[in-house]
């Protein structure tokens, strides 16, 4: 057992000078957090501040598995990790495939090409002009926006009702604002969203509080930012999650308080770097208009059509708020919430 931890410690040794790629990097210095320092740096673009990354000491488990394939540029697949992605990903394309076979019929059967969604624009574009995008461009299109735009979207409305459960104060407050504008029990619609600040507080908390992405940048020429000297082709992975709770950044970090934002003009659009839960720059997520439209709308007509307890009477100061990391952060337990009716 020892020998194991040993060989592991000196593999981490390894992967760190790897990851930080002779820059004077030392993850311990600047990242508290017990299971991510070997491998994961905070750079983000601009905000010295940020640098610091932040305690994530209540992430009590080991979640992180580097591909060593990818960090060695090897061809081989020691852990079974490439032959895995593609069988998964094998079998979602399968259905994809079988979504396009379904509406091609469909489209066939009624003798219409009529635009209603995403896919029937890309058919339509593809019957125009067949070398611009053919069947496996769309395909993979779908991929992308299927595995891009869902367990984002849902996690995320998921970890908005477990704070507002939380807090019944929020709770209270939410449900005023839409009961003043909207009109209680009313549905709302996506031109409401705009009149809804206390609601925009909550996602945008939400979003503070709850990301996992890394941010993956390539450097294209060398750079000093913030100190540090980062060598040309390194690969930077800029942590979200501890920028969102950096107490250098944020006061009372770990407390969810949409009355933060109450005011501040602070967005999540990539241009405050201290809030980049959909990225920044040339590669920020492009579903971020469509992602923060939907999650409004699903979260006010949640509150504004329903009260909400916990399954099994759970007292809301006891409903957890413990994370399983992923890609996307889900919630360790998937809450159970009950709608009463009002
Ligand atoms: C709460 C919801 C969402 C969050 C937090 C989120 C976050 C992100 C982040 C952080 C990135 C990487 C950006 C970067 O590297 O700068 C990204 C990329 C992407 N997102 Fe989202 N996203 C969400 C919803 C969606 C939705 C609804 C769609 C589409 C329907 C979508 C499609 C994509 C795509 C296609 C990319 C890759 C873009 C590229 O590589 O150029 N996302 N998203």
């Amino acid at each position: 057992m020892a020998a194991v931890t040993n060989r592991w410690r000196s593999l981490r040794k390894i992967l760190n000078s790897y990851i930080f790629s002779g820059s004077r990097l030392d993850a311990n210095q600047h990242l508290r957090s017990r299971k991510m320092q070997d491998f994961i740096t905070t750079l983000p673009s601009v905000q010295p501040n940020c640098i610091q990354g932040c305690s994530v000491e209540n992430h009590g488990r080991s979640w992180y598995k580097p591909n060593l394939a990818g960090v060695f540029l090897l061809r081989i697949d020691p852990q079974g990790i490439r032959r895995r992605v593609g069988k998964n990903f094998g079998k979602l394309l399968e259905q994809i495939e079988g979504l396009i076979d379904e509406r091609l019929e469909q489209r066939r059967r009624l003798a219409t090409s009529c635009s209603t969604d995403v896919l029937d624009v890309l058919l339509n574009t593809s019957n125009e002009d067949p070398q611009a995008i053919d069947r496996n461009h769309i395909q993979r299109l779908c991929l992308d926006l299927f595995t891009a735009g869902t367990d984002t979207t849902s996690n995320t409305l998921e970890w908005a009702m477990v704070e507002v459960m939380r807090k019944p104060y929020i709770m209270r407050k939410a449900k005023a604002e839409l009961a003043e504008i909207i009109g209680q029990g009313k549905a709302i619609e996506e031109a409401d969203v705009a009149r809804l600040p206390y609601l925009q507080c909550i996602m945008k908390e939400t979003l503070r509080m709850h990301r996992s992405s890394l941010l993956i940048r390539k450097v294209d020429e060398d750079v000093e930012a913030c100190g540090y000297f980062v060598p040309k082709d390194s690969q930077v992975l800029v942590h979200v999650w501890s920028i969102g709770r950096d107490p250098a950044i944020w006061e009372d970090p770990l407390a969810f308080k949409p009355e933060r934002f109450w005011g501040s003009k602070m967005d999540v659009r990539g241009q405050d770097f201290e809030l980049i839960p959909f990225g920044a720059g040339r590669r920020i997520c492009p579903g971020l208009p469509l992602a923060i439209r939907t999650l409004s709308v699903m979260l006010g007509s949640l509150l504004n059509s329903f009260d909400w307890k916990a399954e099994g009477d759970i007292a809301p100061e006891d409903l957890d708020v413990e994370e399983k990391i992923g890609i996307t952060l889900a919630r360790s337990r998937p809450l159970r919430a009950v709608p009463i009716p009002l």
